[in-house]
C-alpha cells in the first residue's frame, strides 16, 4: 500500500482523483491539501462522497503530506512549479496536473502561458505522462508532467497517420470542443450557465495554451516541426472533449489497421470500425479515448475525430494510469470504470 496525497482538494481535478483513488487497491489517500476549505470533513462539503470518504481536508503544514510517497498537483498552472522544488523529497513521486512542466523552452513557456518558466532543472526532470507514447520514460520517472485535455485528444488522433507517413505534418487543422468542466470548479463569467446554455463559443481565438505542447510533443514523434491551426470551442454539456482533426492524406491504404497497430498494446485507446465516429457520451466517465478515421475522397484528406473526458483520460484518470507505470502496476489498475451510458 502506497499513500498518495492531492493538492488543490476541493477543484474537479482533485474531486475527481478522489473518486478514482478511493477505489485503487494499492493507494491509501494520506492527505487531501486544501486551502479554502481546511478542516472540513470532505463528504460535508461533497455530499456525492457521504460515507465513503472520512477524511478531512488539511493545510499544506498539518505534516500529513510528509507522509506521502506519491503527490498529486490539481492546482491551477503556477503552482506546482513553485511549490514542487520547496517539498521534494528523494524517492516521492510527483505527479502536476497543471501545463507548468510540459513546454521544454521557456520562451514558449512564457509566451503562452504568461508568468515565469519553470526552473530548467525541474522542467527537464518532468517526463511527459503520455503512456501511450511515452511509457518507458514514465516507468522511470520520479515527476510527471500530466498531458493537457485537449493535447491528449489531439495527440493521440493524429500521430498514427503522421508517424506511418500516411497523412502530411504540414497544415493539421484541429477543431476542439469541450464541456464547462475543462474551466475548473471557479466561478466566471465564461461558464455561466446564462452565457452557455443554448449556446456555443470559440474562446481562446489563436492562443491556447496546448498549441506549443501539441507541436512539440508531434514535433518529438517525428522530428520535423510544423505549426498545428488549433481552435477550442465551449459546448453547454459538463464532461467531454471532441477534437476534430483534418489532415491531407498522402497515402490512404491500410489506415484503420495503421491505427489498430499503434494502439494494440494500450488498453484505453478504442479505435472505431473504418467510417464510424465516437461520440463524448460514449467515454464518459471512463479513461478510454475513441476515435474514429474517415476518408474523405473528395479532398484527399482524412478526418479523425477523438473523443475523452477531460476529467478522466484528459486529466485525473491519465494521471493515475501514469502512477500505475511509475509503480509497475498494470496499466488500468483503478481504472476499468466502464463509460457511463446514456
Ligand atoms: N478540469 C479539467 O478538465 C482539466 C484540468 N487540468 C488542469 O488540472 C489542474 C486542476 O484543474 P481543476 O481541478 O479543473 O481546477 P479547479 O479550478 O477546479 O481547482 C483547482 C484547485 O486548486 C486550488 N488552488 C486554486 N488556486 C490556488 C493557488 N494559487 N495555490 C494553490 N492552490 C490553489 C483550489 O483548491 P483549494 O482551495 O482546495 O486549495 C482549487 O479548487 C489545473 O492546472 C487545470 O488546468 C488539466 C486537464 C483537464
Ligand atoms: C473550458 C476550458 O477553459 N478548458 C480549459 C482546459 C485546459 C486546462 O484545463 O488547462 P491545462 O492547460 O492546465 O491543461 C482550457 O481550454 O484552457
Amino acid at each position: 500500500m502506497k499513500q498518495a496525497a492531492v493538492i488543490g482538494g476541493t477543484g474537479y481535478g482533485a474531486l475527481e482523483l478522489i473518486r478514482i483513488l478511493e477505489r485503487h487497491p494499492y493507494i491509501q489517500i494520506s492527505a487531501l491539501i486544501s486551502r479554502s476549505e481546511e478542516g472540513e470533513p470532505v463528504a460535508d462539503r461533497y455530499p456525492h462522497l457521504t460515507t465513503l470518504v472520512d477524511e478531512k481536508f488539511t493545510g499544506l503544514n498539518s505534516g500529513l503530506l510528509e507522509k506521502a510517497d506519491i503527490v498529486f498537483f490539481a492546482t491551477p498552472a503556477g503552482v506546482a512549479k513553485e511549490l514542487l522544488p520547496r517539498i521534494q523529497k528523494p524517492g516521492v513521486q510527483y505527479i502536476d496536473l497543471s501545463g507548468d512542466l510540459r513546454i521544454d523552452s521557456p520562451d514558449e513557456y512564457e509566451q503562452w502561458y504568461g508568468g515565469e518558466a519553470p526552473s530548467e532543472v525541474l522542467q527537464k526532470e518532468a517526463v511527459y505522462g503520455m503512456p501511450e507514447i511515452n511509457s518507458e520514460k514514465i516507468k522511470q520517472a520520479e515527476i510527471i508532467s500530466n498531458p493537457g485535455c485537449f493535447a491528449t485528444a489531439a495527440l493521440l488522433g493524429i500521430i498514427p497517420a503522421v508517424v506511418s507517413g500516411k497523412a502530411s505534418q504540414k497544415d493539421i487543422i484541429i477543431d476542439g470542443k469541450t464541456g464547462v468542466s475543462g474551466a475548473g470548479r471557479k466561478m466566471s463569467m465564461m461558464t455561466h450557465f446564462s452565457e452557455t446554455n443554448e449556446n456555443i463559443k470559440a474562446y481562446k481565438v489563436g492562443s491556447h495554451q496546448h498549441t506549443p505542447e501539441i507541436e512539440q510533443y508531434l514535433a518529438q514523434e517525428t522530428a520535423a516541426d510544423h505549426p498545428v491551426s488549433f481552435q477550442t470551442h465551449l459546448i453547454p454539456m459538463t464532461r467531454g472533449i471532441m477534437c476534430t482533426c483534418y489532415l491531407s492524406l498522402n497515402d490512404p491504404s491500410g489506415l484503420h489497421e495503421t491505427y489498430q497497430k499503434f494502439y494494440e498494446d494500450h488498453p484505453f485507446v478504442r479505435i472505431r470500425p473504418e467510417g464510424a465516429v465516437p461520440q463524448t457520451k460514449e467515454v464518459y466517465g471512463s479513461n478510454y479515448c475513441d476515435i474514429g478515421i474517415s476518408v474523405d475522397k473528395r479532398t484527399g484528406r482524412l478526418l479523425v475525430v477523438s473523443v475523452i473526458d477531460n476529467l478522466v483520460k484528459g486529466a485525473s484518470g491519465q494521471a493515475v494510469q501514469n502512477m500505475n507505470l511509475m509503480n509497475g502496476w498494470k496499466e488500468s489498475e483503478g481504472l476499468t470504470e466502464i463509460p457511463l451510458y446514456p
